[in-house]
């Protein structure tokens, strides 16, 4: 998977080159570009604001830089995918649909991401219409609170798709049974020593009786996704879930 991102912070990005998705950077599962917004403005000052027509409070991003990065990222990308191939823009935005596990296992079976990262009070609206006419545009939302730019959101968006990408987990992780891959929270877990500091593991566990095991874990998860993201269970079909253990 080939994926840019534009900022006028780069460094912001720089956590993108450690740990797990730094291996695969290296690797090459995730070929990583990230963009100097600035490298595209053309006044002497590398204006990249303006007040926002209509007034309202703060600055917006002018369209001009945005429109010559990414063009600039579209060719570039193109050198090395073909030049057939079409970039995902996505526009990091408190506006933007909501980022979710689902969202992120549709986003890790495309070949090019780009992310973009908004800073002030957003960015042009003519950037995306533009954008749209080439390719496909998301806003996305990683969460209905306002950061200072879109950097934190592009670093949770790339972490969150490339992890699921093929070899990037060790064999033994699993992104079968975890938060949100059956819909629900995961249940409590567990290591040695079995106790510490007078806490003891739950028996179920210790007992290997692995049908008790998944019984226990079902109904924990069950549980505290009742008590803690009701919204989950909420939307969910009638039958979707076992409600009957949760007098629901
Ligand atoms: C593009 O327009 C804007 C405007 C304001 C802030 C930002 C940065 O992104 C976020 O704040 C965000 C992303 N997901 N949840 C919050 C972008």
């Amino acid at each position: 998977m080939r994926v840019d991102v534009v900022t006028v912070f780069p460094d912001y990005l720089a956590p993108l080159r450690l740990s797990l998705i730094g291996r695969a950077v290296e690797r090459g599962t995730i070929d990583l570009a990230v963009h100097d917004l600035r490298t595209h403005t053309t006044d002497v000052h590398r204006t990249v604001d303006d007040s926002p027509f209509g007034g309202g409070a703060g600055m917006l991003m002018t369209p001009p830089p945005w429109g010559a990065a990414l063009d600039a990222v579209r060719a570039q990308g193109q050198q090395s995918l073909g030049a057939d191939a079409e970039p995902h823009l996505l526009v990091m935005s408190p506006a933007g649909h909501r980022f979710d596990q689902a969202t992120a296992a549709r986003l890790a079976a495309e070949p090019w991401l780009v992310l973009a990262c908004g800073r002030y009070e957003g960015i042009d609206e003519r950037v995306l219409d533009d954008a749209a006419r080439r390719h496909r545009v998301t806003p996305l939302s990683i969460g209905d609170y306002v950061l200072a730019g879109g950097e934190a959101a592009a670093l949770v968006v790339v972490e969150a798709v490339g992890r699921l990408l093929p070899g990037v987990l060790g064999n033994a992780a699993s992104v079968v049974e975890e938060s949100h891959s059956d819909g629900l929270l995961e249940a409590p877990s567990y290591t040695r020593p079995a106790t510490w500091r007078d806490l003891d593991v739950p028996a179920v566990l210790t007992g290997g009786d692995h049908g008790k095991v998944a019984r226990w874990r079902r109904d924990e998860s069950l549980r505290r996704t009742a008590e803690r993201r009701p919204d989950l269970l909420a939307g969910a079909p009638a039958d979707r879930f076992d409600r009957r253990d949760l007098e629901l």
